[in-house]
């Protein structure tokens, strides 16, 4: 913390231009490194090896774009005269410019451990901050080796550090020190925690969802099938953004279960390193508690369109038809390759389903009637809506945000870097009014 502190304060004053030029640097290396680096989230977090090396492209492009939105956003700043306010002169010039927070710490996941991390080191590092990582402990070894392709690319000592440890057991160190300015924390309920503990410093916060997927009698079930695979299988379901509820019409439900499940056969399980879609999900214990979920739903009398099976951590994807709200399943984020359909009788009910969620991430509505689309998507209380399409918080840029229970705050390049930034004004005063001729 201390050694973040000092290198901070030489960083802020080091120019925008050479800080974009160092991240540019740092991409170019990371993306030269995606083979070993893909070869370590495969091993780590069993994600699947294609998927693995996209994660390391995109992290790339992630920080090389933050670079240029850096420059442009830090670059400029605001001029207010005073005369805009009744009853003054124009006696006073306001200069308003974007300054480092200073330390920030950066918690993310497991499940997108490189990706969830440059997205707030880019930022963090273009805004004139320095960084402390405290990676998952599944993903760590990645992490290790994605900032060692920043300190590659010459970044002073001490700027970025990686603080490797179990949550349980290093977190309330970290997050309640005082040296620490800012923290950008991706995860699940730990965030919610960590916002109680943390003192008065801004907090970024993306936690869990219930994305769910409202699917209308007039939408194209076959665009529906393929997103409901995308969004609620890929990586395991093991997105916040996943697909984890879907709500359809019971006029279409039967033809749509159907599509679903003729894709769902040709999901290939089995080890990441063979790039199969379903791979083990990350723990022993989160697969326990996937069994609970499935458990509960067939005690209650769920439709199981596949049979159950789990070997070990991996477990084969499911769809359970005819879920009720009292199962848990209707409810809780599984973060597996289980995935319920709720049948719905108007949109209203499906619309009441959503916002009843105590998370607020995405949503997803199918429909070719974008007027009404857009009338659905005003009511749906979470963060972002896609329209004929899943889920996703990508491209990297976009806003990405969750209401309620699902976050703090909105990520995406521009909203981090502005977020980890604070304002300062410079008020000059001048003796007597003075308007600027022409
Ligand atoms: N909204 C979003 O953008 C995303 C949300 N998520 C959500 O995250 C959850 C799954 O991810 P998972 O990694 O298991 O989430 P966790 O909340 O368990 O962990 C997230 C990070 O927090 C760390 N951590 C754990 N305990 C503490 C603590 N007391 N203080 C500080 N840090 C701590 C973890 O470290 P360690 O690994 O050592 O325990 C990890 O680095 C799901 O609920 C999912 O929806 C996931 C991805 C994106
Ligand atoms: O943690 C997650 O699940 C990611 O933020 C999702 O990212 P994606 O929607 O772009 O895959």
């Amino acid at each position: 913390m201390e050694s973040a502190k000092s290198a901070q304060k030489a960083w802020a004053k080091t120019p925008l231009w050479k800080r974009a030029e160092l991240l540019h640097k740092a991409a170019a290396i990371l993306k030269e490194h995606k083979a070993p680096i893909a070869e370590c989230l495969i091993k780590e977090i069993a994600k699947p090896a294609k998927d693995s090396v996209t994660e390391v492209v995109r992290s790339g492009d992630l920080i090389s774009y933050t670079a240029e939105e850096g420059v442009r956003i830090l670059g400029e700043g605001k001029f207010l005269v005073s005369d805009s306010f009744p009853g003054n002169d124009r006696t006073k010039y306001c200069l308003t410019s974007k300054i480092p927070l200073g330390v920030v710490l950066a918690i993310p996941p497991f499940n997108y451990p490189v990706n969830l991390a440059v997205s707030k080191i880019g930022p963090a590092l273009i805004a004139g901050n320095s960084l402390v990582l405290k990676p998952p402990t599944q993903g760590a070894v990645s992490c290790l080796h994605m900032v060692h392709c920043f300190h590659l690319a010459g970044f002073p000592k001490g700027l970025i550090s990686c603080v490797t440890g179990k949550g349980s057991e290093i977190g309330d160190f970290l997050t309640m020190h005082p040296g620490v300015n800012c923290i950008s924390f991706t995860g699940g309920d730990t965030g919610i925690a960590i916002s109680k503990k943390a003192g008065m410093i801004p907090l970024q916060m993306e936690l869990g969802g219930k994305d769910a997927c409202i699917v209308l009698e007039d939408a194209d079930l076959d665009l529906v099938a393929a997103n409901i695979i995308k969004g609620g299988f890929s990586y395991s379901g093991q997105r916040c953004t996943a697909i984890k509820v879907v709500l359809v019409m019971e006029s279409v439900a039967d033809a749509l279960v159907e599509k679903v499940k003729a894709r769902v056969a040709k999901l290939r399980v089995g080890p990441p390193e063979n790039d199969c879609d379903i791979t083990p999900v990350v723990t022993e214990s989160s697969a326990n508690f996937i069994e609970g979920l499935v458990m509960d739903a067939k005690e209650k009398g769920a439709t199981f369109c596949q049979q159950y099976k789990r070997e070990g951590n991996l477990i084969w994807p499911l769809l359970l038809d005819n879920v009720r709200p009292d199962m848990r399943i209707a409810w809780e984020e599984p973060f597996g390759p289980i995935l319920p359909v709720v049948r719905i009788n108007s949109v209203e009910e499906g619309i009441h389903h959503c916002n009843a969620s105590n998370f607020g991430l995405q949503g997803c509505v199918f429909t070719k009637d974008i007027n009404r689309a857009m009338l659905i998507s005003d009511a749906m209380e979470t963060g972002t809506v896609q329209i004929n399409s899943a889920p996703a918080r990508g491209p990297d840029h976009f806003p990405f945000q969750g209401l309620k229970d699902s976050g703090i705050g909105s990520q995406g390049i521009t909203n981090s870097i502005n977020m980890m930034t604070k304002v300062k004004t410079t008020v000059i005063n001048l003796p007597s009014p003075s308007y600027t001729m022409g």
